[in-house]
């Protein structure tokens, strides 16, 4: 009888998202006997797990194993040493926000194994980075999806690439982005009634596990940045950076310089007038204020920062950690389509980047 086909999975990263992702491939291991999945490495930033004979790393009490563990994580180069020498198909989940690890992509790509991630860093850095990471996936066949770098498990991505492979033209793309802006809007500025306090609920944000590592990099508009980035080039325009067109930050200017993002939490209360001054502008006309951006493809003008909407407008009415996102097209007409739903949150991320470990197995296994 034939030795039933296996495909690796290293794993980096095992916070908010890694971990419900850990309960994910358990699941999927056991609703899917072929081909057999095998961790055979996991890591955060200090600790790691993996045996030299490559045996399986039991998935349920993994987290509790890499708080004790006393092997140190291996560096991009060694790593792949040890994922090639095993001999089999290999799949590398970066549950990380590092630029580091993103910036190892082409290398892993190259050597064959391929990458489902939720990390931005990669396809929001540099052009040169986009450019090398697809090349490598090209000429090794590797496989590379990252669906929850953009509106977390929400089909962003591949409606994106099904409109533009099949020979549609995007025009516009635009809406609501960010699962913590769409909070902290919706909870700071509702529709109707008062709304919580600006800081509070950054900080519930974060606790919700909407926010990235460091909140900061939601407040100064990157992430909305970086989205639009990842968008606009799967649209067809080389977008140099995150940094190459407008982006509003919400960071207190006195707030600019704090050196960590708890002390930037910590500090943050005593900034909110500044807020609420913005929420009254808005109030005054009878809107409210949101978080949001837009990609005009024609004219390659891509922007993010704060709108005043009615409160009819779809963009006001939406409640939790949604994002709304409305791709405008010549075969759409001007009836966009539209993608709704929880933007942020760990399950739902995690649900990107395992469906997206689902196609690569059935590319590669
Ligand atoms: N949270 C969400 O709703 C969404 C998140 N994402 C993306 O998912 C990714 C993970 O987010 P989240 O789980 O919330 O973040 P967390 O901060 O909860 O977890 C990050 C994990 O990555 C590990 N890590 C960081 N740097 C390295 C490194 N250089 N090498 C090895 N491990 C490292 C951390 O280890 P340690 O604990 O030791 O620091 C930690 O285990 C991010 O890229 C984020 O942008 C995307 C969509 C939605
Ligand atoms: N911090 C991000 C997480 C998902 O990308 C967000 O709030 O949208
Ligand atoms: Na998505």
């Amino acid at each position: 009888m034939a030795a039933a086909k296996q495909v690796n999975i290293a794993i980096i990263g095992a916070g908010g998202v890694g971990k419900c992702f850990l309960g994910q491939l358990e699941t999927l291991a056991q609703r899917r006997p072929s081909p057999k999945l095998v961790l055979t490495y996991i890591s955060t930033s200090k600790k790691a797990i993996y045996n030299s004979d490559y045996a399986a790393i039991a998935i349920n009490d993994v987290s509790s194993k890499l708080a004790s563990s006393s092997q140190a994580p291996l560096a991009p180069p060694k790593l792949i040493e040890y994922l090639k020498s095993s001999g089999s198909k290999t799949v590398l989940v970066d549950n990380t926000s590092s630029q580091d690890v993103a910036d190892a992509y082409p290398l892993f790509l190259g050597n064959g194994i391929s990458i489902v991630t939720p990390n931005k860093k990669a396809f929001s850095g540099s052009y040169e980075l986009w450019q090398e990471i697809f090349s490598a996936a090209e000429q090794s066949g590797a496989k590379v999806y990252h669906e929850s770098s953009v509106g977390a498990g929400l089909p962003v991505i591949s409606t994106l690439n099904d409109l533009v492979n099949t020979g549609d033209e995007v025009t516009k793309i635009e809406g609501v982005f960010s699962g913590t802006m769409s909070f902290l809007f919706n909870s700071f500025a509702p529709t109707s009634g008062k709304g919580g306090q600006w800081s509070a609920e950054v900080r519930k944000a974060k606790e919700l596990g909407y926010t990235e590592p460091d909140p900061r990099d939601d407040l100064n508009g990157l992430d909305v940045a970086r989205k639009l980035t990842i968008l606009a080039r799967l649209a067809g325009l080389e977008v140099e950076s995150p940094t190459s067109f407008p982006v509003q930050s919400l960071i207190p200017k006195e707030l600019e310089s704090v050196a960590t993002g708890d002390e930037f939490l910590e500090k943050l209360p005593a900034f909110d007038s500044q807020m609420e001054e913005t929420k009254a502008a808005a109030e005054k006309e009878g809107k409210v204020v949101r978080f949001v951006g837009s990609i005009d493809v024609a004219s390659k003008q891509v922007k993010v920062g704060l709108e005043k909407f009615d409160l009819s407008h779809p963009i006001a009415a939406l409640k939790g950690s949604d994002n709304i996102i409305s791709f405008y097209t010549k075969r759409y007409g001007s009836n966009p389509l539209i993608i709704q739903g929880a933007g942020a949150g760990g399950e739902v991320t995690a649900m990107g980047v395992t469906s997206d470990l689902i196609k690569v197995l059935s590319q590669v296994a």
